[in-house]
């Protein structure tokens, strides 16, 4: 039996990081996946996606520049779009556990159960340790309607290897809308199916409305305020049930994918055996990412009920959880964080939306505009950008920051310095950036 000081579930951004900086100070560690080691963002999320929008990119600079400096045919070649991301990425989960290894980390594969506080058992094997971290991430919903199984999730997407004639997706968010960009830019006839009023609930109205125009000038079929209730095979199709105004339809499909959100992965390691609390959000937390009903566990990243499911948070949680490991005793700050969904334009956002801060009483000043006509938009032949910025009327502070651009991902990120940093609005303005550039236009907003 292996009795270590410090047992950490999970080897995605988390993990290996507190893994890594546990074994630097001396400790035993062993850690273990049930899946190939590496996690989510670099696998199944973040990386291989960014890599496969690559083409989506340059696809969409292409046919808007045709007539203008671009001729010929433009297409996307999806089998070459899926051997480049892979070319990144398939050597990730060797050359993880390789580092981890040479680290001095006991690396594990299996699938396990908590005995007791202090006791994990898989495969046959006991691990004993006096800290256990939980670091074992998300995994999508489960719908609960008949027929669910015949649903694609994200990480099949990664590995789709020919495109169908028609895709649909199951939930407008994150995932739903970067996957439905990409596949329409690919020549897919797209749908989505999203319950709420809005693509991109968690963002600002204002810019996930030009994103909803955006996509349906893209050829995609989006449905609000609808609900799948069942989904149903027919030879080698799918047939979506789904409920509109009260009333019911149907769709056919070739594929569909469950796009309708993620859930901690906590169900079969039976945290109740160790005595360890966990709720909708995940393990339950205190300030200090320790468990807050078993004080010998630990738990970070997109698991933990203090996280946002984004990667540099997770990364962010894992630096607290290992400074708490090891001696130091560090609280887990909230600090404001930009996030952007990778659809062309992007929809990036931090901090409050205009609602939210009306729902406050907060005494705001609201800058907004559609800036479609500006010069970044007209040089790309591009056809959406709008930015909202809300400002507390006393400080002159940013409470929050929403833009649809083709390149809303930086320029939010000088935002996150001002919101972080205490810059007021008009310092922000009127600083000399690069001319002409995106950055530059916040001079204008
Ligand atoms: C399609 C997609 C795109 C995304 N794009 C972005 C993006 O652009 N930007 C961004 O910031 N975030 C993005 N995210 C979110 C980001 O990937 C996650 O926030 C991040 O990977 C979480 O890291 P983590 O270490 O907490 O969990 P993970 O990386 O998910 O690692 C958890 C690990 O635990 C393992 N595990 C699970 N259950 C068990 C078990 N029972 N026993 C042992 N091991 C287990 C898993 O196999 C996995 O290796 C995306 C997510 C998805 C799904
Ligand atoms: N670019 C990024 O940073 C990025 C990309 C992908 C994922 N992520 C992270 O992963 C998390 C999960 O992403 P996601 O897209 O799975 O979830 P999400 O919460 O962003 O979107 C899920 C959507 O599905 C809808 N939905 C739920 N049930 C439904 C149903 N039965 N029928 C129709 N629609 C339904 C919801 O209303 C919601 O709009 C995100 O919160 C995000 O933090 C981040």
């Amino acid at each position: 039996m292996e009795q270590y000081d410090v047992f950490i579930l999970g080897t995605g951004t988390a993990g290996k990081l507190v893994a890594d900086r546990c074994c630097s100070h001396g400790m035993k560690v062993g850690i273990i996946d049930n899946r190939e080691y590496g996690g989510t963002c670099s696998q199944r999320g973040c990386d291989p996606k960014k890599l496969m929008l690559a083409s989506s990119e340059a696809y969409e600079l292409a046919t808007n520049m045709k007539g203008d400096g671009i001729a010929g045919e433009i297409r996307i070649d999806w089998k070459e779009v899926q051997d480049y991301a892979r070319r990144y990425t398939s050597n990730i989960p060797e050359n993880t556990e390789q580092m981890l290894k040479s680290k001095g980390v006991d690396c594990y594969h299996g699938d396990g159960h908590f005995e007791d506080a202090h006791t994990f058992t898989f495969d046959g094997t006991t691990i004993k340790s006096k800290k256990f971290v939980i670091a074992t991430g998300m995994k999508p919903i489960e719908l609960g309607i008949p027929g669910e199984e015949h649903l694609l999730e994200s990480p099949d997407f990664f590995t789709l290897k020919e495109l169908p004639e028609k895709v649909t997706f199951i939930g407008g968010g994150y995932i739903g809308m970067e996957f439905s960009h990409m596949l329409a830019r690919a020549g897919v006839k797209v749908t989505v199916i999203e319950q709420g009023d809005q693509l991109l609930s968690p963002f600002e109205e204002f810019t996930a409305g030009f994103l909803l125009d955006a996509s349906r000038d893209l050829g995609i079929d989006v449905i609000l305020n609808a609900q799948v209730s069942s989904v149903e095979k027919k030879d080698d199709r799918l047939l979506l049930h789904y409920s509109k105004d009260s009333s019911q339809h149907q769709q056919t499909t070739d594929l569909a994918f469950n796009t309708a959100g993620r859930e901690p992965s906590v169900k079969s390691l039976q945290l109740e055996n160790a005595g360890v609390v966990t709720g909708r959000d995940g393990v339950m937390v205190d300030e200090y990412l320790c468990s807050t009903s078993q004080s010998n566990f630990y738990a970070c990243g997109d698991v933990s009920s203090k996280n946002l499911p984004l990667t540099p948070l997770s990364g962010l949680e894992a630096d607290v959880v290992a400074a708490n490991l090891t001696g130091e005793k560090k609280k887990f700050k909230p600090v404001d964080i930009p996030s952007v969904t990778f659809t062309i334009p992007q929809v990036a956002g931090i901090g409050l939306t205009e609602k939210q801060a009306a729902d406050q009483n907060l005494d705001i000043t609201v800058h907004h505009q559609d800036a479609s006509s500006w010069f970044n938009t007209r040089r790309l032949n591009a056809k959406y950008y709008a930015y909202k910025v809300i400002v507390d009327n006393k400080t002159d502070k940013i409470l929050g920051a929403h833009i649809i651009s083709h390149e809303a991902a930086e320029t939010i990120n000088i935002f996150a310095v001002a919101m972080n940093n205490d810059l007021t609005f008009t310092q922000i303005k009127r600083t000399i950036y690069t001319y002409p550039s995106w950055a530059n236009d916040i001079k204008s907003f």
